[in-house]
């Protein structure tokens, strides 16, 4: 297999009225592989993605595919001449044209190779039942895998979605998704979803890159990603989070939940353990004492339950620790404890991360 990137931006930037909103981005993607650009509203996804699908212009760096370059400040291929296909969310079937006639529309050659590809595609996406049918009579997900079939009918090398299944509701949703990750790897295009949901890109990312303020922070497998945030607002991106804060002291963190290892941090820095609500541990209160500490758990901490809701498959419970702080964990939910009942907590130290607070910049003041 090449190792030629199908997809490789590099060090794209744009300002819109002074503001820098796409900062230096770069990135690449192998045929078949789908990377999702994840982050909040406004910073900077669709931008990126417009700029490639070329819709939108750079201010500085350079789109090449299969080693070819498709635009640079200077050089531009227009966007109908760049082999990429695109799925947005208010992606429009054309209304006059049947299922066939709206897949077959960006497709040129002999009718009968087109019907082919037509019939091919749409068995891929489990429409072929509906092949004459008008938009119209199709519900809000068979219309939206005759898009997907529809953009996919050239061949093109590249998919660009800009939050292609938010229309959808949750249960059509996951099933679309899994089915058009199936169809976009069995025709080995590279894939790059924009999503503003973590779950989303969980769900369909061999690679997520995490975007903030118009720059990517992080990349990698949505497993890398999770378990290995690059700081706080990282990890609290994809779940809630618990933090305790604490202040450096030779190489230690103390905390009501015992020691914590911080080597290489100097004195007085203050840092923030953060865990998420599954990797804490609760246990019962025996006469007013907890579970005895573990290496893998610590000490524990005791807390009240302030809250505690049934959720399905977990409960979530909300507590108040002696010291006033509050944690909430996620428990399996055949535990369901009453408000003001007291419970140990513990930290599964294997699960937690410890981030240096960033240190303010202080505002120039004027001489
Ligand atoms: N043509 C434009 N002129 C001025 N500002 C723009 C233009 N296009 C985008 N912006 C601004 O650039 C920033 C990034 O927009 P962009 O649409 O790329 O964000 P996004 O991450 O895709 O957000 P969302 O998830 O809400 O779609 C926003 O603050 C937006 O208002």
């Amino acid at each position: 297999m090449s190792d030629i990137p199908r997809l490789e931006i590099k060090n794209l930037s744009r300002s819109f009225a002074g503001r820098t909103v796409v900062d230096d981005v770069s990135l690449s993607i192998m045929p078949g592989q789908v990377t999702c650009l994840l982050g909040p509203s406004g910073c900077g996804k669709s931008t990126t993605l417009r700029m490639i699908a070329g819709i939108e212009m750079q201010d500085s760096g350079e789109i090449w595919s299969d080693g070819e370059l498709i635009c640079n400040t200077v050089e531009r291929i227009p966007p109908e001449g760049r082999g990429i296909g695109l799925m947005f969310q208010d992606f429009a079937l054309f209304p006059h044209l049947t299922v066939a006639g709206n897949v077959a529309y960006g497709l040129r050659g002999r009718r009968a190779q087109t019907r082919a590809r037509v019939e091919d595609l749409l068995a891929k996406v489990g429409m072929s039942a509906h092949i004459d049918r008008y938009p119209h009579e199709l519900s809000g997900g068979e219309q939206q895998r005759v898009a997907l079939a529809r953009a996919l009918a050239p061949r093109p090398r590249i998919m660009l979605m800009d939050e292609p299944f938010s229309g959808l509701d949750d249960r059509l949703r996951d099933e679309i998704r899994d089915e058009t990750l199936d169809v976009l790897k069995a025709e080995g295009t590279a894939v790059l979803l924009v999503t503003h949901e973590p779950a989303e890109a969980m769900r369909m990312a061999d690679e997520i890159a995490l975007m903030r303020g118009g720059r990517i922070v992080q990349t990698g497998a949505p497993y890398n990603i999770y378990n290995t945030p690059i700081d706080r607002e990282a990890a609290a991106f994809f779940s809630d989070i618990n933090v305790v804060s604490s202040t450096v002291e030779g190489a230690l963190a103390q905390t009501v939940f015992g020691q914590f290892l911080v080597p290489g941090v100097a004195d007085g820095t203050k840092v923030d353990i953060v865990v998420r609500p599954q990797h804490l541990k609760i246990d019962f209160d025996r006469q007013g004492k907890g579970p005895n500490p573990t290496i893998a758990t610590g000490t524990p901490a005791r807390g009240t339950v302030k809250r505690a809701r049934f959720m399905g498959g977990e409960s979530l419970v909300e507590f108040t620790l002696d010291d006033g702080s509050e944690m909430t964990a996620v428990v399996p939910s055949v535990f369901l404890p009453k408000r003001g009942m007291v419970l140990w907590l513990m930290i599964r130290r294997d699960r937690c991360f410890i981030f240096p607070r960033p240190v303010p910049i202080p505002l120039a003041t004027e001489v």
